[in-house]
């Protein structure tokens, strides 16, 4: 069995962070391990509070796993602090052999910071050059860059913008844009659009997490990274057209193994 390892905050409430990733890499047969780096008190309406965990035992935990178990792709998550950064991109520079895809969390969908101002210089110079593919939303591809987006032509400009950064290649997710959800990859020479349609639905709580990690899962199972986002990119879909309407704010993506089997999703 393929295995794939989320480094990324837990969301108590269930629909994004850790918990997202191990229910999308389940959903993939794929075997799922965990690094938790901030434990956050969150629902689907809001982040309550935010505990980061002491660089030590984050770098515990990365050897732990690295020292016993085989790890076929990596997903990075909120990593809130310079130091957090710090910790993980020294730990990962030793060990890295697998491909890692970089979702650099901001903001919650509920408007909560989960990175420090700070954290955004360390998170490009130290951990942008490690990952084979990072996947920024609008509002976190301007952080990165400083250009505004609002038009499919921006996205561009921006993606080529965090190429020149280090980044291999580029998810620019335009879900936050106006219209379909059309996401922009970009591997530093070509362009190609993978296209959505918008499910109307406010339950959107965790999908970034959910993207990201179902490219992680694609790639453990030996799929190119194009191949790996094209399934990602059904694969969101598919959970946030099945999307659950619980709780007060935004309801989660929707995981079921079945469902996805029955949709005739190729895994
Ligand atoms: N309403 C929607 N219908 C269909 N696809 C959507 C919708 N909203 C977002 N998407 C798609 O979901 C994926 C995740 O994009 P999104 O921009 O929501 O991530 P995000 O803001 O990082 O999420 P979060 O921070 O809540 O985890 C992208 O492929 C995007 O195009
Ligand atoms: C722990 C965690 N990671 C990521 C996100 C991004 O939505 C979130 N809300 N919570």
């Amino acid at each position: 069995m393929k295995t794939a390892l989320t480094i990324a905050g837990s969301d108590s409430g269930g629909g994004a962070g850790i918990q997202a990733d191990l229910k999308t890499f389940s959903a993939h047969g794929v075997f799922g391990m965990s690094v938790i780096t901030a434990v956050t008190a969150q629902n689907t309406k809001e982040v309550r509070g935010v505990q980061n965990i002491d660089v030590d035992i984050i770098r515990q935990q990365i050897e732990a796993i690295y020292d016993d178990l085989p790890v076929n792709a990596v997903k990075i998550g909120m990593l809130s602090s310079v130091e957090i950064i710090d910790t993980v991109s020294s730990s990962l520079k030793e060990r890295k052999s697998q491909p890692i895809v970089l979702d650099p969390v901001m903001i919650s969908k509920s408007g909560h910071s989960l990175l420090l101002p700070n954290a955004v210089k360390a998170l490009i110079e130290k951990l942008v050059p490690l990952a084979d593919i990072i996947t920024p939303n609008v509002p976190e591809a301007e952080e990165l860059t400083g250009i505004k987006i609002q038009t499919e032509e921006d996205m561009v400009t921006a993606c080529k913008k965090i190429c020149e950064l280090g980044a291999a290649n580029v998810l620019l997710k335009g879900g936050h844009l106006e219209g379909e959800p059309h996401d922009l990859f970009f591997n530093g020479e070509n362009i190609h659009w993978f296209k959505g349609k918008r499910v109307h639905t406010k339950n959107t709580h965790g999908t970034g997490c959910t993207l990201s990690s179902a490219i992680a899962a694609n790639l453990a199972k030996e799929n190119d990274l194009y191949t790996a986002v094209k399934k990602a990119k059904q694969y969101i879909s598919m959970a946030i057209t099945h999307s659950l309407d619980i709780g007060k704010g935004h309801g989660p993506t929707h995981h079921f193994y079945e469902l996805y089997q029955k949709a005739g999703y190729q895994q």
